[in-house]
């Protein structure tokens, strides 16, 4: 018997043409999509099974963001958990999920938020600008997940979502603080 799913919803932001759009099709439609076409604003449904419970999961596939335009509080702060994608042919985008991220703390007025860092393209490996020690030394400064993947070879896709859905699941129930020198027995 199943109970019913659990709603969660996603957003995946990052500058122009990392893969977002490449990423989320591939993971909802399982195919890749060889040409570019800036995307506005799309919301992908996925049904997804993670440690035995069902997540319904409402990807929002948003336009790429630079410094200078403006994440709309809808999509800052209305959301369980942010996947930031950059491309590691493109330094410049690496940059700009650390602005990003700013800007959702900022919005949010939190510390931290649910995230996953995601270094898309890891099939350009030939034109690698951004080394996978720099994508993991920041993962390990923002204490969360990191991954590279191409959604052009289905390497690691599903794995964002995984790692995402865990740390939204573990920010809503943290493990109980260990309490300084006094256990039950
Ligand atoms: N080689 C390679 N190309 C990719 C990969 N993912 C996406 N691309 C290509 O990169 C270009 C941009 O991909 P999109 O998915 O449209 O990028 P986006 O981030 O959604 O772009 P915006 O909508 O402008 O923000 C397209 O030509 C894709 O085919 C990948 O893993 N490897």
């Amino acid at each position: 018997m199943s109970t019913q799913a659990k709603a969660r919803r996603i957003a995946v932001l990052g500058t122009r043409a990392v893969g977002k759009s490449s990423l989320v099709i591939q993971f909802c439609e399982n195919h890749f999509v060889d040409s570019y076409y800036p995307t506005i604003e799309n919301t992908f449904t996925k049904t997804v099974k993670y440690r035995g419970l069902e997540y319904k999961v409402e990807i929002m596939d948003t336009a790429g963001q630079d410094e200078y335009s403006i994440l709309s509080s809808h999509h800052a702060s209305s959301m369980n958990g942010y996947v930031l994608v950059y491309s590691i042919s493109s330094k410049s985008s690496f940059d700009m999920i650390k602005i990003i991220r700013d800007k959702i703390l900022d919005f949010t007025g939190l510390e931290s938020v649910p995230c996953v860092i995601v270094g898309n393209k890891s099939d350009l490996n030939i034109q690698r600008q951004v080394s996978v020690v720099e994508g993991e030394s920041l993962a390990t400064q923002w204490k969360c997940p990191f991954v590279e993947t191409s959604a052009k070879h289905d390497e690691n896709v599903s794995k964002i979502f995984d790692l995402l859905i865990d740390s939204i699941e573990k920010a809503n129930n943290p493990p109980p603080e260990e309490k300084g020198g006094c256990s039950l027995m």
